[in-house]
């Protein structure tokens, strides 16, 4: 402190007395002096000054003294010096206020005396604010270390604990006043951790001063929590370590958090399962191990079928319901250490190992469990109070290949997948040589089409039926075009199987009926169309094992109001072969609404009569391949004679498809069939084209 700035407030009302010591003390130019003459001046003095030092004289009016020193006045945060008569005052003075006053000065000294007193007292206060000013940093430091979150210990240079602040005690479950003086720093880590700071850590941290590493601290009930650590070693003036000091942060939620995200890196959040990093990690390592053990193994590529239609109808709630599921599923079907994966979407990996080393047995084993993976995914879920039922296409390709790691792996399953979804789905396929160019082929057409319904690109073609008799249109058959933006128009030979394979087909097959059903309607409402002329639409067989399929040609008739009697179905026999009993009940109810139907193309295909004779078929349709050559081949020539002589005798309409030329419909008409279809009349046209037709009937 600088002397120039002590600051003193002396209290006394005798002038002689105060001009003597100002006089003194201004000699010294190093004081400041403030004269109180009464309380109040005292008081404000107190307030406003700060005094560094208080000289009082004992002997003021009023009880001023008493006053101050009793602490009415407020505290005296310095040194007082309290000048008092002769010795015979001291003892009221004790008596008075213990500890209120730091010195007494006889008023009898010389001003000398005081001045002397009043260096030292000046001194002395000096070392004091000193000393006060170095404890108040250790409180404050020690209470710093108190309120730290993290753990902060000292250890002597034995290792044992010295302090330990509140942190560290929660940490590790001890209470505050619990003595740690007889535990040594080894004794706060499980054995593995304990052997590290021994033999790492403090060894460090005497060489270079500190030690950081990540640790494990034992908890006094003996569970362990990660660290992170820092051990400080504290060296003595003379060298040699003084003392340890560590502080430590408990990462446990970093760790967990760490966990979390090493997890999602390699897991799918929904699942659980590993994702497509993981898998591809896992494969190589499958391989690797088939090749070293001369063991063959199994990747099987599971795609749900339709799946986004679950998650556009029910909402993906329920999606994920049944992705998790499936998941499940999947996991209960497999051994313990085979893969399952989750590639993302609706695309699953199942790797199986350890299968047998003979191929064809591999392959058996993977199409079996293929097989119970297919059927358990096929099984009714629950998802968001739904009844959900999902079926799956697999895919499986055999490894270790001859060349190729696991995205080859992968990309073989993944086709084999698309073949079998190409084949109608809810299926398992193998890969084989030269399935992915087919795939691709038909993966691409299936996307252009997609895209084609999005578009509008399809179109509506109707070719005249014609009664052989009388030369006029008795009807007309409807027949899809693809108007394709660069291709110009696309028959149906060349996409129809592929909507067919896709499933696109109900979609397509929907709209042709729709379509097909508005123009009829306006054609009634024009008066062009005659009420026993029949619109002939075809049905694919997909189309036709649509669960709503009758709901939806209903929904139509009722819609566009066309009468239902002038509609007719154009099936092929391949419809009845998959379930009989239900084709003859689809057909009943359409029949019972007025709807007539046709076998296309007879005599192509089972041309049972069986069959035919059990279902409510109004017409058969003679194949255009018989057509073709009847004239010139006497086969096909009494095969279309058996057909309509077959047909009369059973009660059916006839129509023979594909007539080119006037001596086909000249044969037709001795051999006595009603009705015909084809170029010689008039090719397929727009419905303009064919409006034209109806109007010169
Ligand atoms: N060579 C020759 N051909 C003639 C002659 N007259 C007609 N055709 C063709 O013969 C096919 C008759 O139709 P389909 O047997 O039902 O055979 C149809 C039918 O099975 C299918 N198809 C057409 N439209 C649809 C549809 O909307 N839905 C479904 N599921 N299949 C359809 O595609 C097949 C082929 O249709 P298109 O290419 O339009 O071929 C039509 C027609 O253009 C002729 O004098 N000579």
């Amino acid at each position: 402190m600088d002397k120039q700035e002590l600051n003193i407030l002396l209290v006394e009302d005798n002038h002689v007395y105060v001009e003597l010591i100002k006089n003194t003390l201004e000699n010294e130019s190093a004081y400041h002096l403030t004269i109180a003459e009464n309380l109040q001046e005292a008081r404000e003095s107190l307030h406003e000054k700060h005094p560094d030092l208080i000289l009082i004289d004992f002997f003021l009016p009023d009880g001023l003294a008493t006053d101050l020193l009793s602490g009415n006045v407020g505290f005296l945060d310095c040194p007082v010096v309290i000048l008092t008569g002769p010795g015979d005052a001291t003892p009221a003075i004790h008596s008075m206020n213990a500890g209120a006053w730091d010195y007494l000065v006889k008023t009898e000294s010389t001003l000398a005396d005081i001045t002397h007193v009043i260096s030292r007292v000046m001194r002395d206060w000096l070392h004091y604010l000193e000393k006060r000013q170095a404890t108040d940093m250790q409180q404050r430091l020690m209470s710093i270390l108190e309120a730290t979150p993290d753990m902060v210990a000292i250890f002597d240079a034995d290792g044992f604990a010295q302090y330990m602040n509140v942190a560290g005690r929660k940490l590790l479950g001890f209470s505050q006043d619990q003595n740690l003086s007889e535990l040594r720093l080894t004794d706060f880590y499980p054995v593995e951790y304990a052997k590290i700071i021994r033999s790492e850590a403090i060894p460090n941290a005497i060489r270079k001063g500190q030690w950081c590493g990540e640790t494990e601290l034992l908890t006094r009930s003996k569970d362990t929590i990660p660290v992170s650590q820092v051990l400080i070693s504290h060296f003595a003036e003379f060298g040699g370590v003084a003392f340890f000091s560590t502080i430590i942060r408990d990462i446990s939620e970093y760790k967990r958090v760490q966990e979390k995200i090493e997890f999602l890196a390699y897991h799918d959040s929904l699942t659980g399962l590993i994702n497509r990093t993981q898998l591809h990690n896992e494969l190589e390592r499958e391989i690797a191990r088939a090749l070293r053990h001369n063991e063959t193994g199994a990747v099987l590529f599971i795609d749900l079928d339709h799946f986004k239609k679950i998650n556009d109808t029910l909402g993906h709630l329920a999606g994920d319901s049944v992705l998790m599921q499936i998941a499940l599923a999947l996991k209960a079907n497999v051994r313990r250490d085979d893969v399952v994966a989750r590639l993302g979407g609706d695309e699953f990996i199942i790797i199986l190992s350890g299968l047998p080393i003979d191929k064809a047995k591999a392959a058996e084993k993977a199409g079996e469990i293929a097989e119970k993976s297919r059927q358990d995914i096929a099984k009714i879920i629950h998802a968001e109070s739904h009844r959900i039922q999902v079926t799956a296409s697999i895919g499986i390709a055999l490894f270790p290949l001859l060349e190729g790691g696991s995205h080859e792996l992968i990309q073989h399953a993944d086709t084999a997948m698309y073949h079998a979804k190409a084949q109608g789905r809810n299926g398992i396929a193998f890969y084989k040589q030269g399935m992915s160019d087919a795939v691709s082929r038909q993966l691409k057409l299936e996307v252009a089409l997609r895209k084609a319904i999005e578009e509008r690109q399809f179109r509506l073609y109707y070719q005249a039926q014609v009664n052989i008799d009388n030369g006029r249109v008795s009807g007309a058959e409807v027949l899809i075009r693809w108007n394709h933006p660069e291709l110009g128009i696309i028959a149906p030979d060349e996409f129809i199987s592929v909507l067919e394979s896709s499933a696109l087909i109900s979609i397509v097959g929907q709209w042709v009926f729709e379509t097909a059903c508005y123009q009829l309607a306006q054609w009634v409402a024009e008066g062009i169309w005659k009420d026993d002329y029949h619109l002939c639409i075809n049905i694919s067989p997909r189309q036709f094992r649509d669960a709503d399929f009758t709901a939806g040609i209903e929904r139509v008739v009722k819609k566009t109001g066309v009468p239902a009697h002038c509609l007719e179905m154009e099936i092929t026999e391949n419809i009845v072969i998959y379930d009989l009993d239900k084709a003859i009940e689809i057909m009943r109810d359409l029949h019972d609404l007025g709807i007539r139907f046709s076998i296309d193309d007879f005599g192509t295909g089972y041309s049972s009569l069986r069959y035919i004779k059990r279902l409510p078929v109004n017409v058969l349709k003679i194949d255009r391949t018989f057509i073709q050559d009847m004239c010139t081949e006497k086969d096909d020539a009494s095969i279309v004679d058996t057909i309509i002589a077959m047909a009369r005798h059973m009660g059916l309409d006839v129509v023979a498809e594909g007539v080119e030329t006037k001596d086909q419909l000249e044969l037709l008409k001795s051999l006595g069939c009603p009705n015909y279809q084809g170029y010689y009349f008039s090719p397929p046209g727009t419905a303009d084209e064919f409006k034209q037709l109806l109007l010169a009937a």
